[in-house]
């Protein structure tokens, strides 16, 4: 576990995206020191100094609470507001969606999650009372159904060594958690014509966020597309997902999961993926496939699940690259994210550095790297 060493809210770095920033998921880690109080022997002070000292002081000190208290209502990203779970709903053996709403008097939030949603990635940090720890997690697009300017919902995984995760998982309802943002992991240029998302586990979340923001820039003329493939260690983790292209019919013989790149049995044929012998659908597919009703043509989904021996590997990615429309000089953004485990980020497009307290993308490798596409931008996050 690598502690991050830089300020809070990390520098923007320099990169093709004004607003983008380096960060590995899951490798990002806070510690916040306590404040120490200094304990100077008390002064012989004149009657009319000491009044006029404490007025000030508490004029001051009811200045900064009523700043605090102001903040506090309303994210930000430089102090923690304190929110409280509402709902905790298991998506997978794995992971649950966490819904969040903000304190009472409700500040400008509606407003901050908008200007977030417009601009593209983002995630926020919480923060763990007792250890004194923060990670960052990422908040999954509003339903329609949403008071939208309350709540925050996270998809967020168990780990059962992971002290965050842990500590999450165990909480009871009405419980207050404490968060500060946001922070935007990547901008998605205006121009943006075509996102190829590759995403491992709860990476899923950003990808929703990138169609989230993509898809509701359509109209007439503009038709943004979204493709994504999404892998997962077992079905369970995405119950009910059917593939929309042929694109797991081309599966690479290596797993990327548990950070070991295991080279599945030599010679054995992988097998079909499971069709869903239930009509059970998690809930994160349940909104990958609202999203694709919601703008027909626009958005594809394919799922590699591990103990299925169907992986994410070349073919699929190139399938997908080159069906989409060359560019004609119209100057049209093509994007592909990768997001999930360090593993999966390392096999998929390479590791990311950690240089002068900052994790930076690092060069292209990995499968990607070997593909040599053109006119594709790579961002890891
Ligand atoms: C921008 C961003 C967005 C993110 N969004 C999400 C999200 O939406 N949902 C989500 O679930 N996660 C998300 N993450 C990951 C999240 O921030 C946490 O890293 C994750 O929840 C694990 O944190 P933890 O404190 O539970 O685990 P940690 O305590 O940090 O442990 C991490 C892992 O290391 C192992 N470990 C810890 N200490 C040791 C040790 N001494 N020796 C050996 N192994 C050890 C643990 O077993 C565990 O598997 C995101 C990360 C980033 C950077």
């Amino acid at each position: 576990m690598k502690l991050r060493t830089s300020a809070p809210g990390l520098p923007l770095l320099n990169s093709p995206f004004p607003l983008c920033r380096s960060v590995i998921r899951g490798r990002r880690h806070y510690v916040f020191s306590a404040s120490s109080a200094s304990s100077l022997p008390p002064k012989p002070r004149y009657w009319l100094r000491v009044a006029v000292v404490t007025t000030a002081a508490a004029g001051v000190g009811a200045f900064i609470r009523s700043q605090q208290d102001t903040k506090s209502t309303t994210l930000n990203p430089v102090t923690f507001t304190p929110y409280y779970l509402v709902s905790k709903e298991l998506v997978s053996p794995s992971g649950s969606i966490f819904t969040l709403k903000a304190p009472k008097p409700v500040g400008d939030n509606c407003q901050v999650y908008e200007e977030a949603w417009k601009t593209g990635v983002w995630s926020v940090m919480f923060k763990q009372p007792q250890l004194q720890i923060g990670r960052d997690y990422t908040p999954l697009p509003p339903t329609s159904g949403e008071g939208r300017e309350e709540s925050l919902r996270f998809f967020i995984r168990q780990d059962p060594h992971g002290e965050m995760s842990r500590y999450l998982h165990g909480l009871d309802m009405g419980t207050s958690i404490e968060m500060r943002g946001p922070q935007i992991e990547c901008e998605i240029p205006l121009d943006t014509q075509q996102i190829l998302f590759i995403a491992g586990g709860t990476g899923i979340a950003p990808a929703l966020q990138a169609g989230h923001t993509l898809l509701s820039r359509t109209n007439d003329t503009y038709k943004p597309e979204i493709h994504i493939l999404w892998a997962n260690r077992r079905r369970d983790d995405c119950a009910g997902g059917t593939n929309d292209s042929a694109a797991t019919t081309s599966r690479s013989q290596v797993s990327w999961f548990s950070g070991l790149l295991k080279t599945s049995i030599a010679g054995r044929t992988p097998a079909e993926p499971m069709k869903s012998a239930t009509t059970f659908s998690s809930l994160i597919v349940k909104e990958l496939e609202a999203l694709k009703s919601k703008y027909p043509g626009q958005v594809t989904v394919d799922y590699f699940v591990d103990e299925e021996n169907t992986f994410i590997g070349k073919k699929a990615i190139l399938d997908l690259a080159d069906s989409a429309p060359p560019d004609k000089g119209s100057h049209k953004r093509k994007m592909i994210f990768v997001s999930g485990p360090e593993g999966f980020i390392s096999y998929v497009a390479g590791p990311k550095l950690w240089a002068q307290g900052m994790e930076l993308q690092g060069p292209l490798q990995g499968i990607i790297k070997e593909l040599d596409l053109k006119d594709w931008t790579v961002w890891k996050l």
